[in-house]
């Protein structure tokens, strides 16, 4: 079970909802993907106009937990205001903070994730942040009371997967709270390297919604997690320098 704050998850993978071609694709890759957990931007969802496109008007929204996202927010005081946007409308008590530093690598200011946190902890929010792979801000969101932490594989929508799976490896050695990998995932591949590594969960958008086939890609994500977990708990053997026979002759008694 994934459990994030006082809620419970059989479903491991955490989905994002835009950039799909048309609402019907989006609904049946949401379906097949078994998610549990829908994470959309509040700026872009007007979640106070009804009049206006709703991004997930298709899907029943009483079946999935809701994860607000800050998308858009630059600096703390944009994001906190926008999380409240989000529990003021009833939607969930979760959010994931993202306060981008760099409009061309979309990387997470590290200042002012720490800063929005920090603020919406106080405020009683469950805390998932959205963080780059550096090790020492991991540990302080956590020591802040962070309910989960979600470093990035690689900068979002790039598709390049793990590109520093020592840290994230780290982080999730020295993490007490579970470790989503958020972000750049590219292939099924990619999210089972992220659980075998020992993550708690992968949150993904692009690779699902870009794909020639979202819903068979969907499919394949959902199963992709599911294996790199179950090979997470079965423990791999070790890695050795030579070989060792994989039937060995010792005590047969053929000559
Ligand atoms: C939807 C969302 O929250 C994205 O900001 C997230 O980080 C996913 O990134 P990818 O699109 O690279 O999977």
């Amino acid at each position: 079970m994934l459990k994030i704050g006082p809620y419970e998850f059989k479903s491991r993978l955490l989905l994002g909802t835009g950039k799909y071609p048309n609402f019907d694709v989006q609904k049946e890759a949401v379906a097949v993907s078994e998610t549990e957990i829908l994470t959309f931007s509040v700026r872009r969802m007007n979640i106070f106009e009804a009049s206006q496109p709703n991004f997930l008007e298709k899907i029943d929204v009483e079946k999935y937990n809701l994860l607000p996202n800050t998308a858009g927010a630059k600096t703390a005081e944009e994001a906190v205001r926008t999380a409240k946007l989000a529990k003021a409308s009833g939607l969930c008590d979760m959010i994931k903070v993202e306060v981008i530093g760099d409009q061309k690598t979309l990387l997470p200011d590290p200042v002012e994730t720490l800063k929005a946190s920090e603020e919406l902890l106080k405020e009683g929010f469950i805390v998932l942040p959205y963080t780059s792979d550096d090790v020492l801000l991991a540990k302080r969101l956590e020591e802040m009371g962070c309910h989960a932490i979600m470093p990035g594989a690689s900068p979002i929508g790039s598709g390049q997967g793990i590109v520093n799976p020592l840290n994230l490896s780290f982080i999730i050695e020295q993490s007490n709270v579970p470790v989503i990998v958020d972000a750049g995932i590219g292939t099924p591949s990619d999210a089972t390297i992220a659980m075998e590594l020992g993550a708690d969960g992968v949150l993904l958008n692009t690779a699902v919604s870009g794909a020639e086939d979202p819903v068979k890609m969907a499919k394949a994500m959902n199963m992709a997690i599911e294996a790199g977990r179950l090979g997470y708990e079965a423990g791999r053997i070790p890695k050795k320098r030579y070989a060792t026979a994989s039937s060995p002759m010792e005590g047969m008694s053929i000559s």
